[in-house]
């Protein structure tokens, strides 16, 4: 599914082991699943294992409760030569209700290695258009 956020690529149920000491949905789970939603489309680009080099501008506009549904979306942002920087944005939705709340961001980069673990070449098939650098 593709929005004008990028292709949705996670959707998961914040559940109790999920939640911080003061009982809200703990962000280091949220930066954990845009994470894993941004190397998720990566791989899927590329087809190649991908590792994250770098991850900045988080910011985290709305809170979730336990039993809230997060829905992550991922956009290639920008491919280098060997790199590939996604925005990601997570949405939640309360159990019983359609609405959804933005409730993270951030943008992650990562490198595509070769089967000795050193940075391989993105394969110009892998680009889309408008992510070109
Ligand atoms: C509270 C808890 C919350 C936790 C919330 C977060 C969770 C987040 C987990 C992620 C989960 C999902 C991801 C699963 C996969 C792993 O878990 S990956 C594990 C962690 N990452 C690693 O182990 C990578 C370790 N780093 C390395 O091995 C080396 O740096 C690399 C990646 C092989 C690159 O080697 P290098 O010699 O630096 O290569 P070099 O040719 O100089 O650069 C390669 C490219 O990287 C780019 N680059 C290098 N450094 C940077 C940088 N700092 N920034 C941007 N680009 C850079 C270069 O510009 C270049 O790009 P291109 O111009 O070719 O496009």
């Amino acid at each position: 599914m593709e929005n004008e956020a990028g292709d949705l690529v996670i959707r998961v149920t914040a559940m109790p082991t999920d939640l911080n000491p003061y009982g809200g949905v703990f962000g280091g789970w949220l930066m954990s699943q845009l994470a894993l939603g941004a190397a998720s489309l990566v791989t899927r680009r590329t087809g190649h294992k991908a590792v994250v080099v770098g991850a900045t501008d988080f910011t985290f506009p709305g809170a979730m409760v336990v039993g809230d549904e997060l829905n992550v979306y991922a956009r290639v942002e920008r491919t280098g030569r060997t790199s590939m920087t996604v925005v990601t944005r997570g949405l939640g939705r309360a159990r019983a209700s359609e609405d959804e709340v933005e409730v993270a961001r951030g943008t992650f980069t990562f490198v595509t290695l070769d089967e000795h673990d050193r940075p391989r070449p993105i394969e110009e098939a892998a680009v889309p258009a408008r992510a070109k650098a």
